[in-house]
């Protein structure tokens, strides 16, 4: 039995309100945001609540991937977080493992599709700290295809399709997303990001194929040049333009909990668009702690 590190990383959000500033200079890159931005910023968490609830959800369900994975691994692991830009940072993280005394960590990312600008900037940051030490590091790419995840968002759908008249399943739109990302970082890559939630929306489709199933893309950032479209605000406004939709189901499957784009981005800014529109908003709850969610990751983890 051999004693591993499990290294989760995710995004990381600010925990009080003085920490929006550096936080959000760390995600330009050291550049500080405009008064503008930095105000726009904090408005948007002041109304989902002051902060994020994402700080929390990050740690608890770093601690429920690691008790289900020491159930099921014969090596025992130690769990360490690392954030992509805040404190524990993921350099942090891998000093304390080197700290430890530990030799080898696995690691997993809190987003189940991969993409070259997210997924592998972590993993990047990752390794180039573990060289230092002569660690070992080996990493999860994704895991949108495991099919307890999978049953997890099928079992979405139907809970939210339950609550809609069978009569009005044709006129209810399934708007499945993930963050835009600026165009040049996808064609560049030939990064595989756009397809994955695709495919994810297949493999859902293809068990619950019921009401009319749109890709859209939300939470683009303020810069010049062009993202991932359509946007899911935009998309919705054009799909009750073309379809008359009564009813807008949003899955934001490339998020894993409430945080600020789903609070904020899905349903505050999709639902001003479908009150105006005059239909009804349903964003079914995110997978946070659930079994099937962890589970999904821990399979990934057991295949490294
Ligand atoms: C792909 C992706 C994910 C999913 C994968 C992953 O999780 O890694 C993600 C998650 C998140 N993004 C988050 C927050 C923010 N992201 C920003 C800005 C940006 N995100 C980008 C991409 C992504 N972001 C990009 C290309 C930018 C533009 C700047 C740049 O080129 O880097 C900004 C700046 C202001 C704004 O644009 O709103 C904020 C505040 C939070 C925390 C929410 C909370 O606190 O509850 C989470 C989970
Ligand atoms: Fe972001």
């Amino acid at each position: 039995m051999a004693k591993k590190a499990l290294l989760v990383m995710a995004y990381g959000t600010p925990y009080k309100e003085s920490d929006i500033l550096p936080y959000y200079t760390h995600i330009r890159h050291g550049r500080q945001p405009s008064d503008e931005a930095l105000q726009d910023l904090k408005e948007r968490y002041e109304a989902i609540g002051g902060i994020s609830p994402l700080a929390d959800t990050t740690e608890r369900q770093a601690r429920a991937l690691l008790n289900k994975l020491n159930e099921q691994s014969d090596d025992e692991y130690e769990l360490f977080i690392g954030l992509k830009h805040i404190h524990p940072f993921i350099e942090d993280a891998v000093a304390d493992i080197h700290e430890a005394g530990i030799k080898n960590i696995d690691t997993i990312v809190l987003t189940p599709h991969y993409s070259a600008f997210s997924v592998q900037t972590y993993n990047d940051r990752a390794k180039e700290e573990a060289d230092k030490y002569g660690i070992t590091v080996k990493s999860v790419i994704d895991f949108y295809r495991d099919e307890n995840f999978i049953d997890y968002w099928v079992e979405q759908v139907e809970n939210t399709l339950n609550k809609i008249d069978v009569e009005e399943h044709k006129d209810t739109a399934i708007i499945v997303s993930a963050h835009s990302l600026p165009e040049k970082l996808i064609t560049k890559n030939n990064d595989p990001y756009p397809d994955q939630l695709k495919e994810t929306m297949e493999l859902i489709r293809a068990r619950v194929n019921k009401g009319n199933y749109h890709v859209g893309w939300q939470s683009e950032g303020n810069t010049p040049d062009p993202w991932l479209g359509p946007d899911v605000q935009d998309l919705t406004e054009d799909l009750y333009n073309k379809y008359k939709y009564k009813h807008f189901v949003y899955l934001p499957l490339g998020f894993v909990c409430e945080h600020l784009e789903v609070l904020y981005d899905n349903d505050y800014e999709c639902k001003v668009v479908t009150d105006k529109v005059g239909a009804t908003y349903h964003r079914p709850p995110m997978p946070n702690t659930d079994d099937r969610f962890i589970q999904a990751m821990v399979n990934e983890i057991l295949k490294l």
